[in-house]
């Protein structure tokens, strides 16, 4: 049984200027422990998905299954509880990071909405979570305007592994960081892959990461899946036009294997 299932998922956006089919009939499904790259141009629709599939939007028609659950039949109750499961990880840390809040309460937030653990194991839990994303202890008691931009995708990554999830939805996580932060964040991001068997939906419009980081590859283009497969198989030889476009439109800037392919320290910021 996949870890993550999508039948015919549709989302229109009715606006004054008419309407967009966000997500138009999308039908994929995900195995335990892969990581499925979705990648598309801008306005192609990946972030809607990627919402999609946390039920943070919903859908107009179609299904939702995760770890065999119909995401789509659960009353608010049940999905706050089931939430700690399955985490998002956004573009924009600082957007997304309450900036009145310390890092210790960003990310203990989820575990208390999760009704996980007494203070004190929350607290113990917190500083490891940190600790496994490359943060010292240090860090529990600064706001997120103190920290730098991969600083504050690690918090980021820590709240949505907090609550040991198994599906993690990654919206670009790495898009806004420079391309030295950009590759260790994706270090980290490899290794807790590793360490936890994670299953990651992997948003972006990189391919050169794609390339790196994901099992298999969907390509959006304009609300569809135009073409879906292992990442090697889609990104050497790719059938549809569309893809075809997107690959020989993204000029090679730095290899990635010469960023990413070095040193492998546990990653520690202090
Ligand atoms: N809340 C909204 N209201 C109206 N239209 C929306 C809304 N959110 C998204 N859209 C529209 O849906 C389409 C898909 O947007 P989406 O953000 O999912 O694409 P994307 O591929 O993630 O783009 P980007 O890479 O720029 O984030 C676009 O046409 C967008 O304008």
């Amino acid at each position: 049984m996949p870890l993550l299932e999508l039948v015919d998922v549709t989302k229109i956006f009715r606006t004054p200027h008419g309407e967009a089919r966000a997500v138009d009939g999308i039908t994929l499904s995900v195995e335990a422990g892969e990581t499925l790259g979705v990648i598309g141009e801008s306005g192609s629709g990946k972030s809607t998905l990627g919402r999609l599939i946390l039920r943070l939007a919903e859908p107009d028609s179609g299904s939702v299954v995760i770890e065999g659950q119909d995401v789509l039949a659960l009353g608010r109750g049940e999905l706050r509880r089931k939430r700690r499961h399955w985490q998002i990880v956004f573009q924009e840390p600082f957007a997304s990071l309450n900036p009145r809040l310390t890092i210790r309460q960003i990310v203990e937030e989820p575990l208390i909405v999760a009704r996980m653990g007494d203070r004190a194991e929350r607290r113990l839990r917190v500083l490891a979570t940190l600790e496994e994303v490359g943060l010292s202890a240090d860090f529990m008691d600064r706001r997120p305007a103190n920290l730098s931009g991969g600083q504050q995708q690690r918090v980021g990554i820590a709240r949505a592994l907090v609550t040991n999830p198994s599906l993690v939805v990654l919206d670009e996580p790495t898009s806004s960081l420079d391309l030295t932060i950009r590759a260790s964040i994706l270090r980290t991001l490899a290794r807790l892959r590793a360490s936890r068997g994670l299953t990651y939906v992997f948003i972006s419009h990189d391919i050169e990461t794609v390339r790196h980081f994901c099992s298999t590859v969907a390509v959006m283009h304009r609300g569809k899946i135009v073409e879906t497969g292992p990442t090697r198989d889609v990104l050497m030889a790719p059938q549809h036009p569309y893809t075809q476009s997107l690959i020989s439109a993204a000029l090679p800037v730095v290899p990635y294997s010469a960023v990413v392919g070095s040193t492998n320290s546990r990653g520690q910021i202090s």
